[in-house]
């Protein structure tokens, strides 16, 4: 097959007067684990919904195999749906509810049995698969969704928010799953969430949206990297914002802190990543703050340092937990440096 797997272009959603999602355009390959990253109401759901037949576009159009599906109702399209509630049969058992869409399509009894076996095999749900869906955990009525939508074999499989109900333990324990099932049966996976952790920890590709509109997409680590904006950067990991002015191709950061940065005199954002900031009396650095430490959080490996620059701009400084008992006391005054090259600046429009 020549081009995407799965093609959106244009695609809108209006209801009345409230754009949900301005026209889309975003080309996604064949095995890709997609995921659609974003806050709540950015308009990741109802694109999702989109795709799968669920929600009528205003505009454009979603093709799947260079065929054009826009028009077909969701059992006529090649994609499958995992909902964020589960949306299972609950007078049903495990099995019951993995069969029901091989049933409709009057599989025969061999083959839909063999199909059911293999599934449950796959989420590891052999012992529970006479169960009623009331007596499962929520981790394994998730895996009967999965399971329930995977048997039709879908060439697009659409999650939507797919662990949002589990803690955050069964949710890691999930991601290692799902890693294993797209690796084992291959597929175009799309997943919704607002959990940048789950996206970086499943997908190979990201779209980030904010305001109904795709603002960046990439490889995770690039989007984190080198962020579009300062959404983007503050959405996706941890970034310190600190809002100033360019003038001359200079910026001042702080009385007696400057950066030079080639450019148009206007307002931008200098993004640094609390990773990145070295802390100490001692920091060896091209660029240096003095700061007061107002605050130390306790993160488990890492901790966070809140230090507090003279206008008043707060940031975030990560420290190995370990070194946290030779931090000075709160209220000291500390200096913060980092190396040129690690900061971002991002024009403010
Ligand atoms: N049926 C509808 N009628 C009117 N407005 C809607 C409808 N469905 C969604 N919206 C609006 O469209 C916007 C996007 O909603 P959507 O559910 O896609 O967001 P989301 O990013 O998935 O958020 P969440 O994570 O909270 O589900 C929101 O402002 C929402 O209120």
């Amino acid at each position: 097959m020549v081009g995407p797997l799965l093609e959106l272009r244009g695609l809108a959603k209006r209801y009345g007067a409230h754009t949900a999602v301005h026209p889309t355009s975003l080309a996604i390959e064949k095995n890709d684990f997609f995921a659609i990253l974003g806050p709540s109401g950015c308009g990741k759901t109802t694109l999702l919904r989109m795709i799968g037949g669920f929600v009528p576009p205003s505009e454009g159009r979603i093709l799947v195999a260079g065929a054009d599906v826009t028009r077909l109702p969701p059992e006529r399209r090649p994609t499958g749906m995992v909902f964020q509630n589960y949306g299972l049969f609950p007078h049903m058992t495990a099995r019951q509810n993995i069969a029901y869409g091989l049933r409709l399509r009057r599989t025969a009894r061999r083959d839909l049995d063999r199909a059911v076996d293999e599934m449950l095999a796959l989420v590891h749900l052999e012992a529970f698969a006479d169960r009623l869906v009331p007596q499962l955990s929520g981790g394994q009525r998730q895996r009967v969704a999965l399971a329930r939508a995977l048997i039709l074999k879908p060439q697009v499989l659409l999650l939507d928010e797919p662990l949002a109900a589990l803690d955050l333990k069964l949710r890691k324990a999930m991601h290692r799953e799902l890693r294993q099932i797209h690796q084992a049966i291959g597929g175009t996976f799309i997943l919704v969430s607002h959990d940048q952790t789950e996206v970086m920890t499943l997908a190979n590709r990201v779209a980030v949206m904010n305001g109904g509109k795709v603002v960046q997409q990439g490889a995770p680590r690039d989007i984190y990297t080198r962020p579009a904006d300062a959404f983007v950067s503050a959405f996706v990991g941890e970034a310190n914002i600190l809002p100033a002015n360019r003038l001359r191709g200079v910026i001042e950061l702080a009385p007696g802190t400057v950066l030079a940065d080639p450019g148009p005199d206007q307002p931008v954002n200098v993004v640094i990543r609390p990773e990145q900031i070295q802390f100490g009396p001692g920091a060896e650095t091209a660029i240096r703050l003095q700061a007061r430490m107002v605050d130390a959080i306790f993160l488990g490996p890492f901790s966070h340092l809140r230090c507090e620059l003279a206008t008043g701009a707060s940031l975030l400084v990560q420290i190995d937990s370990n070194d946290l008992n030779r931090m000075p006391a709160l209220g000291s005054n500390v200096t913060l440096g980092w190396q040129a090259g690690n900061h971002l600046v991002l024009d403010q429009a």
